[in-house]
């Protein structure tokens, strides 16, 4: 299993974060993702889950389904990705729910993406940094889902966090949902600029400068850097119809859509060329549907992350 203690040997050009652990987190999710296959699982307490597995949709239901997910799927996946809102949404009880599940899976060896989509002005980004990618932080897991709807720059300090201890991020890109595109693939405005193009001649798509922000931060890092992006494996042709090079950006990449909203292996294996060994299948209610029985959930894991490796690595 792979935690933070026990990674392959890190590449030499690779700086070793300053505190926290010893390796970056593009490095511990490119080895999590080969021992175990491209797949994430998602903890998505939804209210019709949790009447399904016969708990209560109150904080100590969704603290009981999350640490049952942990326990039979965490050894099956590169990670395990809880999503904020369905803690969030039964107050702090549901935060105490969202620490206890993130605790379990550090307990565990198992690699945590917390999906909270956070994005403000730098100095409150900061902040949302300081939750969510500090040392000895409760809500922190190994990488956190970010929006930069802000501004590229204002995610500079949970990039510089995530740097210094070892974590990662997850910058929405070309996003699962069909609105998605709306904004996604607009061009840039004449003074839109992007980090490789400071002039802005080129008038890339908003995805594509998202790509780049990755790309910059991931430059020098082997074999994958830790700022990573998340790419829906139901966006079809959008990663060539709005320009986004997934192999420039040297990004671990994040695939959500895979079940429940209609991706499977043949979307998979289409969308992402010739960045699909960095690609990760991510899955939540299809998985989840599986239980409340353990054994039925660890098999739809280990089936799921099957499917992804053959999809995405055969
Ligand atoms: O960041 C994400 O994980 C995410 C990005 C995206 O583009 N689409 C998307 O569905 N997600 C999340 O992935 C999960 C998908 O759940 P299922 O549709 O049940 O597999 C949800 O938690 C979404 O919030």
């Amino acid at each position: 299993m792979t935690s933070p203690g026990t990674p392959p040997a890190a590449p030499a050009q690779e700086q070793a974060p300053t505190q926290g652990t010893a390796f970056s987190f593009g490095t511990r999710f490119a080895a999590a993702m080969d021992e175990h296959g491209p797949l994430c699982v998602g903890i998505d307490p939804h209210a019709a889950l949790l009447d399904a597995w016969g708990l209560p949709d109150t904080a100590a239901g969704v603290r009981e389904f999350s640490l049952r997910v942990v326990e039979a799927c965490g050894p099956h996946a590169a990670a395990l990705k809880p999503q904020a809102a369905f803690y969030e949404r039964h107050g702090s009880a549901g935060i105490a729910a969202l620490e206890d599940t993130l605790a379990a899976a550090r307990a565990a060896g198992v690699l945590t993406i917390v999906d909270a989509k956070r994005g403000d002005i730098g100095s409150t980004m900061a902040a949302y940094a300081d939750a969510y990618l500090r040392d000895g932080s409760p809500l922190a897991g190994d990488a956190l889902t970010v929006n930069p709807f802000l501004g590229l720059g204002s995610l500079d300090p949970a990039a510089e966090l995530a740097a210094d201890t070892g974590r990662g991020l997850f910058l929405l890109c070309l996003t699962s949902n069909k609105e998605g595109p709306d904004v996604q693939h607009a061009r840039l405005a004449r003074h839109g600029r992007r980090h490789d193009d400071p002039d802005g001649a080129q008038q890339v798509t908003v995805a594509a400068y998202i790509a780049s922000y990755a790309a910059a931060l991931n430059a020098l890092s082997s074999p994958l850097g830790s700022v990573g992006l998340v790419v829906g494996a139901t966006v079809g042709d959008a990663v060539a119809a709005a320009g986004v090079d997934l192999v420039a950006a040297n990004a671990p990449i994040l695939a959500p859509g895979v079940g429940a909203q209609g991706a499977g292996a043949a979307e998979l294996a289409a969308t992402f060329g010739e960045a699909r060994g960095r690609v990760c299948a991510s899955s939540s209610r299809s998985i989840l549907a599986a239980g409340p029985d353990a054994t039925a959930l660890r098999a739809a894991a280990c089936a799921a992350a099957d499917d992804a490796r053959h999809a995405l690595r055969g």
